[in-house]
């Protein structure tokens, strides 16, 4: 399979990127960073796995340049979710109408976005539980839970989505293909909702969220403003479920560092708009208040404005 990534060069287009090309796929990483991507083409990808062991890996290419590119059986997007749109309208020289186009990235309105661009019929999206850092140009590491939901919106798989899942689920990453996919988008989103501005504002890795009464009740109102949110989208999230799931994700993640700690830690922009932000906007429109979301999104606005 032909597999170009868009966002190649960072954290999780490394990670799926490297994986990818060690199943034999041809894989390139379409990305702006030119440090990043002159790394990967003079040394390979640099991946430190689960055991702090270093993987390289020679076959794949890195480019800012899409017509360099053939036209691309499948197209993964994994860029912060504000430049999508400018992504996808760079990368659209190797897309042609036989491409599939995966969005793997956290948040709220990415299908919108893409759909605005890519004819739905060609567009998939998804949640992974992977965490994901860049150690350094070209180098990432991988913690985290390799985990990955995809499916079409709207719409069952056909066996092409089942295709490009099975190469995804090879490739190291416990793929599910989902006729309800958006309802694992919510379940993600409530993750990210509950810890990631929770770690970003304190501080914290992710198993420390859970160590201590305080932040588990922030987590807690943060969660039942969402499932209230999403319950008026026809969405039966039940609390203590998603409670009982972010808890285990925790716990289970010692070390990784949510990515809106990373980008507050390098001084970048964050995705809360589409995350909290996403809540409260959503909340408006239905008639229900979401204070605590919305003090949320203030502070990481505010912490924002001081970079
Ligand atoms: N990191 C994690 O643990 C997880 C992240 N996610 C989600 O995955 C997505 C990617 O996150 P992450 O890998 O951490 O982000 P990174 O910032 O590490 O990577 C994004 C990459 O996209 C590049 N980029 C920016 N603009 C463009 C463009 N126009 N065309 C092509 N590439 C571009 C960036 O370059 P530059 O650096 O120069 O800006 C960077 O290399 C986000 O939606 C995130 O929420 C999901 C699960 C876990
Ligand atoms: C939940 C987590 C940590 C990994 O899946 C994540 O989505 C992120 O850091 O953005």
């Amino acid at each position: 399979m032909t597999i170009t990534i868009v966002g190649g060069t960072g954290a999780m287009g490394l990670i799926f990127g490297i994986r990818l090309a060690q199943q034999g796929h041809t894989v390139t990483l379409l990305d702006v960073n030119p440090v990043a991507i002159d790394a990967v083409n003079r040394a390979g990808g640099r991946l430190t796995n689960k055991t702090g062991e270093v993987e390289t890996v020679t076959n794949l290419r890195a480019t800012a340049d899409a017509t360099t590119i053939d036209t691309t059986d499948v197209l993964i997007v994994f860029t912060k979710c504000y430049w999508t749109e400018s992504a996808l309208l760079n990368a659209l020289p190797c897309v042609g109408p036989e491409t599939t186009v995966l969005s793997l990235q956290n948040g709220w309105g990415n299908y919108d976005v893409i759909t605005a661009i890519i004819p739905p019929e060609q567009v998939l999206v998804g949640v992974t539980y992977v965490s994901g850092t860049t150690l350094a140009p070209g180098h990432a590491r991988q913690v985290g839970n390799p985990l990955v939901y995809m499916g079409r919106v709207g719409h069952a798989a056909d066996a092409s989505v089942h295709l490009i899942a099975q190469a995804i689920d090879a490739a190291g990453f416990t793929t599910t293909v989902s006729d309800n996919i958006l309802n694992e988008v919510f379940g993600k989103l409530a993750i990210n909702v509950t810890t990631l501005p929770t770690s970003a504002l304190l501080g914290m890795q992710a198993h420390q969220l859970i160590e201590n009464d305080s932040t588990i009740a922030l987590m807690d109102d943060l969660l039942r403003e969402l499932v209230a949110v999403v319950s008026t989208r026809g969405v039966t999230m039940l609390f203590d479920e998603r409670r009982a799931a972010i808890h285990h994700l925790l716990k289970n993640a010692v070390g990784a560092r949510g990515s809106m700690l990373q980008d507050v830690e390098a001084k970048r922009q964050t995705e809360i708009d589409v995350i909290n932000g996403a809540i409260v906007s959503m909340g408006q429109q239905a008639g229900v208040p979401t204070p605590v979301n919305e003090t949320m999104v203030r502070l990481i606005r505010g912490l924002e404005s001081t970079f």
